[in-house]
């Protein structure tokens, strides 16, 4: 059996190595239009960090796994195409800011009925709105050289930074389809190494559905936490106390109950936003209201983390040296897409912090890159002064010590492991006086700073 995998990004790479691991004799090609990706994947620095993932693309590479920009080659030789390519919020035109951009899905559906001979399964990987696999079957079938395809839907769960383990050992497989033989063609794959009991089937929309649920269900769960942060802040509660409390209930679960700076990655607010926009298409307001509510308040409790610098800092951060420690979404993953740390950071600077800031995994050029689209107008316009602000403001550096030198203050935004070992006497002697700490991911041990000589501010502590 030949797989190929179309979008070579922080899904279809991890996703189709460890089906080359635990598949030995499936020929798996993952192909991507961007070629300096693609080298990356061929090369001893992967383009994405993930624990695990070197070890798994080692031992698969060269033998099962082959990752190339031959597009075309790899969709004739394949009997299963995955689509795993990007679906972002639209910027333009209908729907813009909340719709799904489905250009790169279409194109892909484009290419395939363009090149396909004989039979193949397509396999949609990428989170996308319910019913595109109508559309996709569509253009499909206007393949013209007598092609015939089943359409899956098969969604991917797998979070940054656990992605291996997610792979290795998912709570379950979703296959949505109308062909029993071809979802149980997939479901082969898969049952290599995960349990039959855990590979669900489902019809193809539910399938579509129940992605952008789940994603929708657990960042309701972080909005809530984060609502309540707030009001821990006013009421002397405290917000990780108040966790553990309501977590216990085994109905209610302990897991996504951290409280935190906002959520961040590339799916959470998309999803959102695409779910919001289905509601809104189908004429239900009162649904679209209730989950865009889940984005408002992350923005809210973004904005309200940058607010209470500014507040606590005597009202000015403006000529101060903020160190920033983490700019990824969540620690283990170079990805910054999203990430709460951007908007932090994009907002300081409009009250003319100086801000020194250090990541374990994130290049300097992506933090720029970032920070200037955020401070970017809604045409992608970035004004002399926005990036003024960031030439003569942003320095990156490479460990959080140097961060700290002469800084007025650490904000934390990234739960990396290595931030809760810091020296933190050292780090005190070398920053301005008062020195204060804010902790937007509540790691640090507050008494203990607070021993050494910081004020110190976390998420949902009243202090
Ligand atoms: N990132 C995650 O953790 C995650 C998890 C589950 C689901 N998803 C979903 O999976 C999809 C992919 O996400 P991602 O994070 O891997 O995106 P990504 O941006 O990292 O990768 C997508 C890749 O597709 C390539 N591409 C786009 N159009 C192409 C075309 N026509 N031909 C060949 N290559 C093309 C791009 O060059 C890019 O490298 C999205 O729908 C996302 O919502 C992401
Ligand atoms: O209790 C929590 C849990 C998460 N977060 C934040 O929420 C964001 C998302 O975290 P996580 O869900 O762990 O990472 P993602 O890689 O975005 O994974 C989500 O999005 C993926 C893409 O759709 C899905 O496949 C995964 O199942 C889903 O967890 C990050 O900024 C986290 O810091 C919190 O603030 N508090």
């Amino acid at each position: 059996m030949k797989i190929c995998c179309i979008g070579a990004g922080y899904v279809g790479g991890p996703t189709m190595a460890m089906i080359a691991k635990q598949c030995p004799e499936i020929a798996v090609h993952v192909v991507d239009l961007n070629p300096q990706r693609i080298a990356a994947w061929n090369s001893d620095t992967l383009p994405i960090y993930e624990p695990g993932l070197d070890e798994v693309v080692r031992e698969a590479r060269g033998r099962n796994l082959t990752f190339s920009t031959n597009v075309d080659e790899a969709i004739a030789e394949a009997d299963i195409i995955f689509i795993a390519v990007n679906t972002p919020t639209k910027h333009f035109g209908i729907g813009a800011g909340r719709a799904a951009n489905l250009e790169f899905i279409e194109k892909c559906a484009r290419q395939i009925a363009k090149v396909s001979e004989g039979h193949k399964i397509v396999v949609e990987k990428s989170t996308l709105p319910v019913r595109t696999a109508e559309a996709i079957k569509r253009i499909l079938s206007s393949a013209d050289n007598g092609a015939t395809f089943d359409v899956l839907s098969n969604p991917e769960f797998l979070a940054e930074g656990t992605a291996i383990d997610d792979l290795l050992d998912p709570d379950r497989v979703l296959i949505g389809g109308e062909s029993p033989k071809a979802v149980q063609t997939l479901a082969e794959v898969y049952a290599q190494w995960v349990p039959r009991e855990k590979i669900l089937s489902t019809n193809l929309w539910s399938s579509e559905l129940s992605k952008l649920t789940a994603n929708a269900f657990l960042a309701q769960r972080v909005s809530s936490i984060n609502a309540i942060s707030a009001l821990c802040e006013a009421t002397e509660a405290d917000v990780d106390e108040v966790s553990k409390a309501i977590g216990t209930d085994s109905r209610i679960g302990p897991k996504f109950l951290k409280a935190s700076v906002g959520f961040g990655g590339s799916c959470f607010q998309k999803d959102i936003l695409n779910l919001v926009y289905l509601c809104e298409h189908f004429g239900l307001r009162e649904v679209a209201d209730y989950w865009e509510q889940v984005v408002i308040m992350n923005d809210y409790q973004k904005r309200r983390f940058a607010e209470r610098i500014c507040r606590t800092m005597f009202n000015t951060v403006s000529d101060k040296k903020i160190a920033i420690l983490g700019f990824a979404f969540k620690k283990d993953t170079n990805d910054t897409r999203e990430s709460a740390a951007i908007y932090v950071c994009r907002d300081l600077l409009r009250e003319r912090a100086r801000l020194v800031i250090y990541d374990p995994k994130v290049e300097k050029e992506t933090i720029v890159s970032e920070l200037l689209s955020a401070l970017s107008d809604l045409s992608g316009t970035i004004s002399d002064l926005d990036r003024e602000l960031v030439e003569s403001n942003v320095t990156v550096v490479d460990n959080a010590y140097d961060a700290a030198i002469h800084s007025h203050a650490i904000a934390l935004l990234t739960e990396w492991d290595e931030f809760r070992t810091l020296d933190f006497e050292r780090i005190y002697q070398t920053m301005q006086k008062p020195a204060f700490i804010y902790d937007g991911r509540n790691i640090l041990d507050r008494q203990a700073l607070r021993k050494i000589g910081f004020e110190i501010f976390a998420i949902g502590k009243s202090n």
